[in-house]
């Protein structure tokens, strides 16, 4: 292992612990469906809704062998996004991908991504993932058993490491969900460390819908007693305006679903995103 170009170091306040405390409170779930009776089901629901409200992450257990119903892969035609980030330009450009079939209204934009943590050194300088928050609607999270997410806590601040258990999966919950439901789940920071000694794979799966969908609060939550706090937004083009990602110029941060709230409306972003639909 050679130097470690100071290039990765993180700023000081953004620098990890070599203390991994331990996120006793995430939930592991047992996701096999009850067959019966239907309060089973409620039950589960209502695990998976306390944990999503609570920390944003929960781990998911399932029967190794029903995993297949989640990851059932089949290669289809490719995914449709939009050619460029103006609002008027209707052209779209294909990535290639790979999607589940269930749940279908998911498939369209949904990818996979191979992490490859190799052994830092420095691993109270550096991460392998600075804290960010999946921009996506729901991440189903693959890791071996080295370790190194950390998650902030909502209820102290505090980032707890989440240790891996075997034939478990990590869900969390991303932006959009945190729009649909009007903030009653909120996409919770996270990072990952890095190992002196182990590399380590994860495969985070993003679940998203199809482009061309504005994403907005649920109907069914957001009312006159609860309004919504998000403008709609056109999935396609945020992602696009996202990866362009030159809004240093505009010496602010690249655009975040903080950026559409109601209250916090940029006008700048106001122009990328084309907010009415
Ligand atoms: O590797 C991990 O544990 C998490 C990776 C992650 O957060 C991401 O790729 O968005
Ligand atoms: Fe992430």
């Amino acid at each position: 292992m050679g130097e470690v170009d100071p290039a990765f170091f993180q700023a000081p306040e953004h620098r990890p612990s070599l203390q991994n405390i331990e996120a006793q409170g995430i939930p592991l779930i047992d996701l096999s469906i009850p067959s019966s009776p239907d309060a089973s089901l409620e039950d589960l629901v209502k695990k998976i809704g306390d944990a999503c409200r609570d920390w944003g992450f929960f781990k998911a257990y399932k029967n190794v062998r029903d995993w297949k119903e989640v990851f059932d892969f089949a290669v289809q035609n490719p995914t449709i996004v939009p050619a460029s980030y103006e609002p008027d330009d209707k052209e779209v450009t294909e990535w290639y991908n790979q999607w589940p079939e269930y749940p279908p209204e998911l498939r369209p934009t949904t990818f996979i991504r191979l992490n490859h943590y190799p052994p830092c050194p420095v691993p109270d300088l550096a991460l392998g993932v600075g804290r960010h928050k999946d921009a996506v609607a729901l991440t189903i999270l693959a890791q071996d058993d080295v370790g190194g997410l950390e998650v902030k806590s909502k209820s102290d601040g505090e980032w707890t490491w989440v240790t891996p258990t075997p034939n478990s999966y990590i869900i969390n919950v991303g932006d959009i969900i945190q729009v649909w439901s009007n903030d009653a789940y909120e996409s919770v920071e996270h990072r990952v460390k890095v190992n002196p000694e182990k590399e380590r794979f994860s495969v985070p799966y993003f679940l998203n819908p199809a482009h061309y969908t504005w994403v907005k609060p649920l109907e069914e939550i957001a009312n006159e007693q609860n309004p919504a706090k998000y403008r709609p937004y056109n999935l396609g083009k945020f992602f696009v305006t996202r990866k362009r990602s030159n809004f240093k110029k505009l010496d602010v941060e690249n655009i975040q679903i903080s950026h559409l709230r109601v209250s916090d409306l940029s006008d700048k972003f106001e122009g990328a995103l084309s907010i009415n639909p």
